[in-house]
């Protein structure tokens, strides 16, 4: 399996069945491999529907989106399938099996073999903190190991490049901590994180790239020193206030 180089986005439009307007629009990103990406922009923006359409679970209306090899090659079908991790906004995951029991059937549906799930699925047990409730059913868990439950199902084909959609709404100071600690250990080792947040202090500390996305289209894009900079503030809060206005989106 070649590394990858870049995902490359090109004037890339998306209009809902029977919208008057596009949710995206003109979208034109190239994200190179090894960043910690984020998509960050008020409700509605248009970040779920970009990274679905990343992940290749949406269609755009038009335009595309490449990834490309080192070896200059085009990732496609299966091979792009493998290399792609999701980590949805809601948990995808069943609350009447146990973690154990949701990572055996996840990891079965990117054709793992028994021995490579049950290893990993300890590696990920141990280093989430879910050993001790490992054969329990999740439906009882709290939403902090809810949300841990549900990265481990996105990571266990140790994906190369890794998209998560609000990975800290709702948790705890500790799961926060820990969820974005194992993020950062993912991407030393070699993982691409593109996640999409509403916490500004914590995009600002762990994206070394960002891109603020309103009303479908790209606003600003580019390293979060370099942004920050040429918008005169050390703060990421102002500086989306700034682009994004103040009033209440729907
Ligand atoms: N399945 C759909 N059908 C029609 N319109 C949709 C659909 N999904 C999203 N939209 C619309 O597309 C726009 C972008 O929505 P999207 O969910 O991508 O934004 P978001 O930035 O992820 O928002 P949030 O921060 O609230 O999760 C919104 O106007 C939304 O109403």
């Amino acid at each position: 399996m070649s590394e990858i180089s870049h995902v490359d986005i090109l004037d890339m439009h998306k209009r809902y069945p029977g919208a008057m307007e596009d949710s995206l629009s003109q979208i034109n990103m190239k994200i190179p491999a090894g960043r910690k990406f984020g998509l960050l922009g008020p409700n509605g923006a248009g970040k779920t529907s970009l990274i679905s359409i990343m992940c290749g679970f949406l269609e755009p209306s038009s335009g595309s989106v490449t990834y490309y090899t080192k070896d200059k090659r085009e990732l496609e079908g299966r091979a792009l399938k493998n290399v792609i991790g999701f980590v949805p906004q809601e948990y995808a995951l069943y609350g009447e099996l146990s973690p154990r029991q949701n990572l055996e059937y996840f990891g079965a549906l990117y054709n793992m073999r028994k021995g490579e799930i049950n290893k990993r699925s300890e590696e990920l047990l141990v280093i989430l903190g879910l050993s001790e409730v490992a054969d329990k059913p999740c439906g009882s868990f709290s939403g902090g190991m809810k949300r841990r439950v549900n990265l481990a199902i996105g990571i266990i084909h140790s994906p190369k490049i890794l998209f998560l959609d609000e990975p800290t709404v709702g948790v705890d100071v500790q799961s926060k901590h820990a969820i974005i600690r194992f993020l950062n250990q993912l991407n030393i080792e070699g993982t691409t994180i593109i996640y999409t947040s509403h916490h500004m202090n914590e995009a600002q500390e762990f994206c070394d790239e960002l891109a603020l996305i309103d009303h479908g289209k790209v606003m600003a894009k580019g390293m979060t020193t370099d942004l920050l900079a040429q918008h005169g503030t050390d703060d990421l809060h102002t500086l989306f206030i700034n682009l994004t206005g103040e009033e209440y989106r729907n």
